[in-house]
């Protein structure tokens, strides 16, 4: 995390950026281009960004996903101009704003942000606060009294136009901060990790809000957060960042399905890692021995039998069921026929109910999944067979070189 006085972890009386605003030249323009080529930023021998290359097209709402210092918050900043980059270059609009001999102010970039700690001016009032991002704009006051108004209605907050920060809650003080960033209609907005204060419920209506409303203004956006299914839930494009290296940037649905790396696979949601060996490839297939059982998979990149892999099941991967002697008078099933999905045969280790469906621990010789799901639950003890959907299972390969 980073402190400055536009960071996200300063106090709520912090003082806003210099420009948390709106366009001081192109007022009324929509989405803006962002190019990021070799981005590379280390504080002090602390490698932050390790040349990150980035496209975000006009209009759209790119999301960048990550754990805690993989530079999520260098690249963002250094989007805005609050940091400096050692080398590569960011341009908007096709100007160049960075690179390692300048750097456009953040106040000349035509953008707005919002914050995780709000950064609010304690002593305006909500109104003010809103109308400083127009301050470049040289409205008339009755022009920019009507644009204020309108914001502060689209963000719920009529009737608190008088009211000073302190007197709201986090939640208010956030839809303010949204209204700033957006009043002055920029053409890119700057979310950092703006939803981590508040409580759950109210995520969840502020993130639609945010949704909504930057897509009405057609601006860019680029929002960053380590929480998948916020990720999953605002993006048009979702970039997934690593110790300061962009593993994958793409579609949620494109992510998700075809994670580039195990790691992309695994911060999007894995409801078990389990390794084997390699035994069979059928075209878009392989299958993979995990002890005395097997499984099919999609192979990421090229893998052969004997490579030892990993393979990534997502958690709606996976069907649970009852072994055939708990099943009397059944048929025997014989589902591990190739082509077909492998079954795994393990033990509810827990389980715990979810609304409409309950979620198992299963262990086996094979390994542990973590998130297998039924609409009933089994008891802790019972055997079981879990179903594995090769769509939804992604076998990477762990021989150096195979892949
Ligand atoms: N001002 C700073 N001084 C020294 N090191 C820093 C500074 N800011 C960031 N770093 C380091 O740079 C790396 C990337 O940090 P950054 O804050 O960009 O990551 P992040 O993904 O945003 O993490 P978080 O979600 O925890 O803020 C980390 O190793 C971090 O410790």
């Amino acid at each position: 995390m980073i402190t400055t006085v536009f960071g996200r972890n300063s106090p709520r009386t912090a003082v806003p950026p210099a420009n948390p605003d709106g366009p001081a030249e192109h007022p009324g323009m929509s989405g803006g281009l962002i190019e990021v080529k070799g981005a590379a930023k280390s504080y002090g021998s602390t490698p932050a960004l390790t040349g990150v290359d980035l496209r975000i097209e006009p209009g759209r709402f790119a999301v960048l996903l990550g754990p805690s210092g993989s530079g999520k918050s260098t690249l963002l900043r250094s989007i805005a101009g609050i940091e400096r980059l050692d080398s590569g270059s960011i341009s908007l609009n096709g100007t160049t704003v960075s690179s390692a001999s300048m750097n456009v102010p953040p106040e000349r970039r035509d953008l707005g942000m919002v914050f995780q700690d709000y950064a609010l001016w304690p002593h305006m009032t909500v109104a003010q606060n809103v109308g400083y991002a127009l301050r470049r704009r040289k409205l008339r006051s009755a022009a920019a009294t009507m644009l204020i108004t309108e914001m502060l209605e689209r963000v719920g907050l009529t009737g608190k136009a008088s009211s000073y920060p302190p007197e709201l809650s986090g939640g208010q003080q956030q839809r303010v901060s949204l209204a700033r960033a957006l009043v002055g209609r920029p053409s890119l907005i700057l979310f950092d990790e703006p939803l981590s204060n508040l409580d759950a419920d109210l995520r969840e209506r502020l993130r639609l809000e945010i949704s909504t409303l930057t897509r009405e203004t057609g601006a860019s956006a680029l929002y960053i957060t380590h929480d998948q299914s916020e990720a999953f839930a605002l993006a048009d494009e979702i970039g997934v960042l690593r110790e300061g290296t962009l593993e994958q940037y793409g579609r949620p649905e494109e992510i998700y399905n075809n994670p580039a790396t195990p790691f992309v696979a695994r911060f999007t949601g894995v409801g078990g890692t389990l390794a084997g060996i390699v035994t069979q490839g059928h075209g878009d297939r392989v299958t993979v021995r995990l002890g005395d059982s097997e499984v099919y998979c999609r192979p990421a990149g090229n893998l052969k039998p004997g490579d030892e892999a990993i393979v990534q099941v997502r958690p709606a991967a996976t069907r649970l069921s009852l072994p055939e002697h708990s099943r009397p008078g059944q048929a025997p099933n014989h589902a591990s026929l190739p082509g077909s999905a492998g079954t795994l045969a393990g033990r509810v280790l827990d389980v715990a109910y979810r609304g409409r469906t309950y979620d198992h621990v299963v262990e086996g010789p094979w390994g542990r999944l973590t998130s297998v799901s039924a609409p009933a639950g089994l008891p802790r003890g019972a055997d079981c067979l879990v179903t594995v959907d090769p769509e939804a299972a992604i076998a990477f390969g762990t021989t150096p070189g195979a892949h």
